[in-house]
């Protein structure tokens, strides 16, 4: 062929300067594109050679190499695909197929859609150019007869375009690096954004650094090493769940993730009807560190990485697995505002939610002793999704455990069914074992279980429950649970009783002289516990809202704190206060006050000002016993 010059046939005045404006964001997915092309160029022949329509001449290892040379600032990326004739430069490359490009441009110029612009227009190759000043093509079809060609662009509307030297079938691209292409002269950025997007492309891709010292052995013999691929050319996702053991998804999920904790489990996805989708999900143990979850789900097209966390196509919740999604139905490109309007999308996403579901069902089933094993790990992500996703709370509802202070797990059916003729829908709940401890021993006396709810999620999940449960209310052991412990038996109506408890009523007013202190007073069961605070389980879950919503500076006046003293007719102190209330001495006040601190104690932590009161009591308390 005679060398030829030509224009590229856009209608648009010059498309560059637009593709290095609008991509210069992700710029380093020319890398992704243009080996992308490559592997189509690979599949391509090695399909026509299936149909015995072309003769490989036994070049048959199929591969993608990438070429650094920082010294000559060139990146080349080298396949043995299909390769191009000349005819083929000028249809697919010289003209780009752009039609309406001015209304394009026009469409879509305010809505940042960068993504689309790629995929949309078969600009892929093109991308090359955001950073490169000059690209040059050096291909060789298949076809015995053709030629070699050779094409070269500076990045402006001119190419040249020439017979070739190219000896092989294949295609190589030389990018001159420009100065927005710096930073891919570098070898780590390079392999790293390879490893981003084609860790799983279907031919072994391989990076060589031209001017790179060679590494040499103790007595300076060069060390000659197999190249090595950086993909995985047939990724464990892609494989039938039933060849696969647990080892490998072990493997595949260290190797992809970087976490080197095991997971707790996984889901394989293999779907090829009504949409084809393919994939791993993991459940990953909590990070310690920080008691949360931190997923990350790749979504994955034909091999191709599109990008991470998608949440129009995975349920936000979902966000906090880790995983691998191949979904080819969707398009290369992934654009936000495209997948938000795609029916299909939705189902795919409603798929991915149904299975995760079914897992954790056939899990509680089939193995409860494994599930209430990772309870722990996974129930901040149930108890989200549940939150998150009306649906998926119903296909869990029945499943979502608690753990109980004896170290049960239950779910609520359960706890209720154990405490039967005790309590009436009624679960109560210990937010910190430690503060709560003499609630839970009252409650232990009594042999009632209570569950433990001591995460941030708990306090919005309970509410959804009760919500979604017609008449199961949540009660903490601190709230009012006095008619739980009273001694019915002992309950009287008669006027002595009622002087006595006016008497003690005014002993304990008058010692600890706080207006807001309700003072309530019981014949409880047990005889060990002189005072005890409660509180109003409303009241306390909209304080705990306000300071949760940093609310806390408005005025907590406005919602009364309703702290209950109750006091135990059993115990003998409070027997003593009613035998001697009518003597006003020092020792009634002392120990109404000091009943009172215990009490509070056991609920909340003191003021400094009543805590040193406290202690200075003890100390004179101590000393009479004495004297
Ligand atoms: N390495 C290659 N080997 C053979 N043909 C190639 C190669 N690279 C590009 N081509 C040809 O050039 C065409 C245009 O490539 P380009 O990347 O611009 O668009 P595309 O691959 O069709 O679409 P996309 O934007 O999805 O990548 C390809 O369809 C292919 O026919």
């Amino acid at each position: 062929m005679s060398k030829e010059k030509g224009s590229l046939s856009i209608h648009s005045e010059n498309i560059f300067p637009i593709i290095k404006k609008w991509l210069y964001s992700d710029h380093d997915i020319f890398i992704r594109e243009l080996i992308s092309n490559s592997c189509d160029a690979i599949t391509k022949v090695k399909r026509l050679e299936s149909f015995g329509e072309a003769d490989l001449h036994g070049e048959t290892d199929f591969f993608v190499k990438l070429i650094l040379d920082s010294t000559a600032r060139t990146l080349k990326f080298k396949d043995n695909g299909i390769g191009m004739t000349d005819d083929e430069v000028r249809k697919y490359i010289n003209q780009i197929a752009f039609s309406g490009a001015e209304d394009f441009f026009n469409t879509y110029k305010d809505k940042g859609d960068k993504d689309q612009i790629i995929g949309h227009f078969g600009l892929g190759f093109y991308s090359a150019f955001m950073v490169a000043d000059r690209v040059e093509i050096d291909t060789r079809s298949y076809r015995d007869e053709s030629e070699p060609v050779k094409w070269s662009c500076d990045g402006g509307t001119e190419f040249e375009m020439e017979k070739g030297e190219k000896l092989n079938r294949g295609t190589e691209i030389t990018l001159h690096l420009g100065e927005e292409g710096e930073s891919f002269l570098n070898e780590y950025t390079v392999r790293s954004t390879i490893e981003k997007y084609c860790s799983f492309m279907p031919y072994p891709i391989y990076l060589e650094v031209a001017d790179k010292e060679p590494q040499k052995d103790e007595e300076g013999n060069i060390i000659v090493e197999e190249p090595k691929a950086l993909n995985d050319v047939d990724p464990l996702y892609l494989k039938q769940p039933n060849t696969c053991s647990d080892e490998d998804y072990k493997k595949f999920y260290n190797s992809t993730f970087k976490d080197f904790k095991e997971p707790l489990f996984w889901i394989h996805l293999n779907m090829d009807y009504p949409f084809n989708l393919k994939g791993i999900l993991y459940f990953p143990k909590l990070s310690t560190e920080f008691d949360t979850l931190e997923g990350q789900i790749k979504l994955y097209n034909n091999q191709v990485f599109i990008a991470n966390n998608i949440k129009e196509v995975i349920p936000e919740f979902l966000l906090l697995l880790k995983g691998v999604i191949d979904c080819p139905d969707l398009p290369l490109n992934v654009s936000r505002s495209f997948l938000q309007n795609d029916g299909s999308v939705k189902k795919i996403s409603e798929y991915i939610t149904k299975k995760v579901a079914d897992k954790l069902n056939q899990l509680f089933k089939s193995d409860r002793q494994s599930y209430e094993k990772f309870w722990g790990d996974i129930s901040p992500f149930v108890k989200f999704g549940s939150l998150k996703d009306e649906k998926f709370y119903k296909k869990v509802e029945t499943i979502i455990l608690y753990k109980t202070i004896s170290d049960k797990y239950v779910t609520v059916e359960e706890y209720l069914t154990n405490l039967e003729g005790k309590l009436e829908n009624q679960v109560y709940y210990v937010t910190d074992k430690v503060q709560q401890s003499q609630y839970i021993k009252l409650l232990q006396e009594h042999d009632i279980d209570a569950v433990i709810l001591d995460h941030n999620i708990d306090s919005p999940f309970i509410s959804l429950v009760e919500s979604k449960k017609d008449n199961i209310s949540f009660k903490r052991v601190d709230s009012d649970i006095a008619d739980l412990l009273k001694d019915k038996d002992a309950e009287t109506d008669d006027e002595t009783n009622k002087k006595e408890d006016e008497n003690v009523l005014s002993v304990f007013k008058k010692a600890i002289n706080k207006e807001e202190i309700k003072i309530q007073i019981e014949s409880l069961k047990s005889d060990d516990v002189a005072g005890m605070i409660i509180l109003s389980e409303n009241t306390r879950r909209m304080q705990d809202m306000m300071k949760m919503y940093g609310m806390s500076g408005l005025n907590m006046g406005a919602i009364p704190s309703e702290e209950t003293l109750v006091l135990n007719k059993k115990h003998p102190l409070i027997q003593y206060v009613i035998e001697k209330s009518l003597e006003d001495t020092e020792t009634l006040n002392l120990i109404a006050q000091q009943v009172y601190d215990l009490a509070m104690i056991s609920h909340r932590a003191l003021s400094p000002e009543d805590m040193s009161n406290f202690i200075k009591r003890s100390n004179e308390i101590m000393k009479h016993m004495i004297s």
